[in-house]
């Protein structure tokens, strides 16, 4: 019963993640890389006793293709990681808690997730997180400079369209930015996406692929339904501009529903173990990994910018470009450049101040 539980999570995991072309777990399995033969892989999470951190580190858990699983957090992370650790899957849990076992945390990390910060409450803007997440970011991220600088950094932490900049800034400071190496975890997009589009058109969402691109705020986040699959002839131009409004709002749906309980953490631990996964998989070496994620790009006159990503044993293997968009792609890709730049240069300048 138990190993069915986990064998079908595996699966959905990795069932969902199919804009990746990437073989399944199982198919993994059947190709003698099981667990047992699998590289050995530590993943850190920062941020691992939050509302996103710990349901993540549940998902990491279940994930065969992780040997070590670090948790940290300034708070909470002896308890989460005793929690965790008594699941009967293949990695070891630490968990370590307070700045001066930040270092122990990172060492030897192939993957650091970070969901550490503050969540909006309702009639925030995720800008509106900029001042406190900034420097929890900035901070993290001369850790990571110091303790694992070759590691892939998945970042969570709002606004993404500043984090990641702030990110790229710290590393290149320290004389360790590899723009292959860096992410700004923008899945959960792609996860709506897909969810608003299967609803609304009426297929099975298993077999959906929605790319998201440009950044991870309001109408910076663009879904390319005219790129969607499979084909709908069933949507009017009006249910179109429906779920692309939807998925741009879909933070802020959440943060609504929960009445100043804080942003989406269940759907966003999915999302984050998908892309975690992903990063794992390209790590391990299986061919054509590709998912969205917020990069260093050079598709767009901005410096960075989300868009189809294949994976690789060093991070991004390759940048893909946008494909065709429709009229209204256009222009939503238009609008969209005066927000995200404001967004990346306001985080590049603080990184830089002082
Ligand atoms: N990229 C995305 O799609 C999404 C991003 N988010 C963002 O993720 C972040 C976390 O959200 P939640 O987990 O809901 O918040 P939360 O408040 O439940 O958890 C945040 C955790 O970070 C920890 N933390 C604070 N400062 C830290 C530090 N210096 N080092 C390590 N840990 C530290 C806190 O102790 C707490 O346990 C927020 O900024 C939120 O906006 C949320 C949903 C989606
Ligand atoms: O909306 C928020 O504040 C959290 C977030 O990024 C999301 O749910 O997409």
């Amino acid at each position: 019963m138990k190993t069915t539980m986990l064998r079908s999570i595996q699966s959905s995991l990795t069932r969902a993640n199919n804009s990746a072309s990437s073989p399944s777990t199982h198919s993994l399995l059947r190709r003698g890389y099981s667990s047992e033969s699998a590289p050995e892989r530590k993943v850190t999470v920062l941020g691992a006793a939050g509302g996103i951190g710990q349901p993540l580190a549940l998902l990491m858990k279940l994930n065969p293709l992780v040997s070590h699983l670090s948790l940290y957090d300034i708070a909470g992370t002896p308890g989460v990681a005793a929690d965790v650790g008594h699941i009967n899957t293949r990695s070891e849990v630490v968990g370590f808690m307070g700045e001066e076992q930040l270092g122990k945390a990172l060492e030897g990390s192939d993957i650091v997730i970070i969901p550490a910060g503050v969540p909006r409450k309702p009639g925030m803007t995720r800008d509106d997180l900029f001042n406190i997440n900034a420097g929890i970011v900035k901070s993290l991220c001369t850790a990571i400079a110091k303790y694992c600088p070759n590691a892939l950094v998945n970042m969570i932490s709002n606004p993404v369209n500043s984090t990641v900049p702030i990110a790229a800034e710290i590393f290149k400071k320290a004389g360790i930015y590899d723009e292959k190496k860096l992410f700004g975890v923008t899945t959960l997009d792609v996860v709506r996406a897909k969810t608003f589009y299967a609803g609304k058109a009426r297929v099975p969402v298993e077999g959906v692929n929605v790319p998201v691109v440009g950044g991870h705020a309001g109408i910076t986040i663009l879904p390319l339904f005219s790129q969607a699959t499979p084909k709908a002839n069933n949507l009017s131009g009006e249910d179109l501009t429906a779920l692309t409004k939807r998925t741009q709002d879909g933070g802020t749906e959440v943060v609504e529903a929960k009445a100043g309980k804080g942003s989406a953490t269940l759907s966003m631990a999915y999302a984050g173990a998908i892309f975690a996964d992903a990063c794992l998989k390209g790590l391990n070496g299986v061919p054509d990994v590709v998912e969205c994620s917020f990069v260093q790009s050079s598709i767009t006159e901005l410096p960075f910018f989300a868009s189809k990503v294949r994976l690789g044993k060093n991070g991004i293997e390759e940048v893909l470009g946008l494909g065709p968009l429709s009229d209204f792609e256009k222009q939503g890709l238009e609008s969209l450049i005066p927000d995200l730049k404001s967004s990346i240069e306001k985080g590049i300048a603080f990184a830089n101040k002082s």
